[in-house]
């Protein structure tokens, strides 16, 4: 799983500390903003309390699991993403904030590993979130 050529993992070269301060300055700025805030917070809680810890826990186990670390990750981020009225627009700031998040905490190669893998999942969850959002059309 994502061996570099000294035989490592990006997650040891990244490490638990830094992945953990990523994710939790990635989500403190992901709060702040003006259209992805609101669905965040509606569905996870007043930051940094509420779901927050839980939420992290559980993507560092979805990061953990991806860069090749050790991880008991068993979620299903499709479905995750198919009812929150997410749009491709939530999806170009998503990107955007976590490119600013990575370069701020990671070296550049990782950071860049980290954004093309991020960039790769936005295809699949994208596709789970617009076809969640028909159906509520569809319903309603
Ligand atoms: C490529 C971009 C993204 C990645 C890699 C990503 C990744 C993830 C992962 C791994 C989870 C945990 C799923 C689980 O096991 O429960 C998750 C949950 C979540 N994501 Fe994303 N996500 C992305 C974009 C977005 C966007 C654009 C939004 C909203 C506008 C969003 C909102 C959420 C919410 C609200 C949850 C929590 C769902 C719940 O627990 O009820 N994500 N995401």
């Amino acid at each position: 799983m994502l061996l570099t050529a000294e035989g490592d993992t990006l997650f040891s070269r990244i490490g638990e500390e830094r992945l953990r301060a990523l994710l939790w300055g990635f989500y403190a700025e992901v709060v702040k903003d003006e259209l992805l805030g609101p669905v965040f917070r509606q569905r996870v809680g007043p930051f940094p309390g509420a779901g927050w810890p839980v939420h992290i826990a559980r993507l560092e186990g979805f990061w953990r699991a991806v860069t090749g670390g050790p991880s008991a990750y068993r979620g299903q981020p499709g479905p995750a993403h198919s009812n929150l009225g997410a749009q491709a627009a939530h999806f170009d700031r998503w990107l955007a904030l976590w490119e600013t998040a990575l370069a701020e905490h990671l070296n550049p190669p990782e950071a860049q590993a980290l954004l093309v893998m991020a960039s790769r999942m936005r295809v699949s969850l994208q596709r789970f979130a617009l076809a969640g959002a028909s159906l509520q059309g569809e319903t309603s």
